[in-house]
């Protein structure tokens, strides 16, 4: 599918399944989500454009790689995009952060805002929005709607699963913006969750129902 990866490394596939099964707990979810957020992590900053710099070893001067540009922005749509954010921040410490609040509104699906706080500088920097779910779409295109209006316009999305539906609503919305996900499911059930799915990621990871 045209600028969407999924990212089948076996260690994401063996974790992702662990996180499907209804009996995974809380805990266990909580923490193959940070684990799993990593090995993502590496997969979507894999192009990432390297500068020489000339370092001093105990042993000797040499030019050596070293990541390009400002530092990067990873931006979580609330509350479920803290559980990819934690395992991101593991990889790369020193990123900028973004927290965009949106949840869906059960009865219509449609995003309701409630939070936006982003760095001042979002124009010139990559911004790599996660949130584990891109179930119809409508709160992942609402969430770079938002950072679009501030200035962003190198963007990426990144996910643990995505509905066809949802994937064809985010790509007509937000072309630009790449998709990276460990999973295309089979399609949204009638109450727009993703099927074969996980269930509710934040409920899931916060134990909330
Ligand atoms: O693609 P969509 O149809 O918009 O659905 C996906 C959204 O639904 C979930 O959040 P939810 O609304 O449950 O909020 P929460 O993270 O606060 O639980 C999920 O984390 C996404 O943000
Ligand atoms: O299946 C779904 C759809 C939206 N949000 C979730 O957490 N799960
Ligand atoms: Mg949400």
């Amino acid at each position: 599918m045209d600028g969407v990866t999924v990212i089948d490394h076996p260690l994401v596939q063996h974790k992702l399944t662990i996180m499907r099964r209804k009996e995974t707990s809380t805990g266990s979810f909580r923490r193959l989500l940070r684990e799993i957020s990593t090995l993502l992590c590496y997969e979507v900053t894999r192009d990432l454009e390297l500068t020489m710099e000339t370092i001093e070893t105990p042993l000797q001067t040499m030019e050596s790689p070293i990541l390009e540009g400002k530092k990067l922005v990873f931006a979580s749509i609330l509350r479920a995009g803290n559980g990819l954010l934690e395992g991101m921040l593991d990889l790369v410490p020193s990123a900028r952060v973004s927290h965009i609040g949106v949840y869906r509104d059960h009865e219509t699906l449609q995003p309701v805002e409630y939070y936006f706080k982003a760095p001042e500088d979002i124009s010139e920097r990559l911004i790599i929005v996660v949130d584990p779910m891109l179930a119809t779409g409508n709160s992942s295109i609402a969430a770079i709607d938002k950072l679009k209006e501030r200035g962003a316009h190198n963007i990426r999305f990144l996910c643990l699963l995505a509905a066809p539906e949802g994937i064809k609503n985010f790509r007509d919305a937000h072309p630009d913006v790449p998709v990276f996900t460990a999973s295309i499911d089979s399609h949204l059930n009638e109450k727009g969750y993703i099927m074969p799915g996980l269930g509710d990621a934040g409920d899931r990871m916060y134990g909330t129902k």
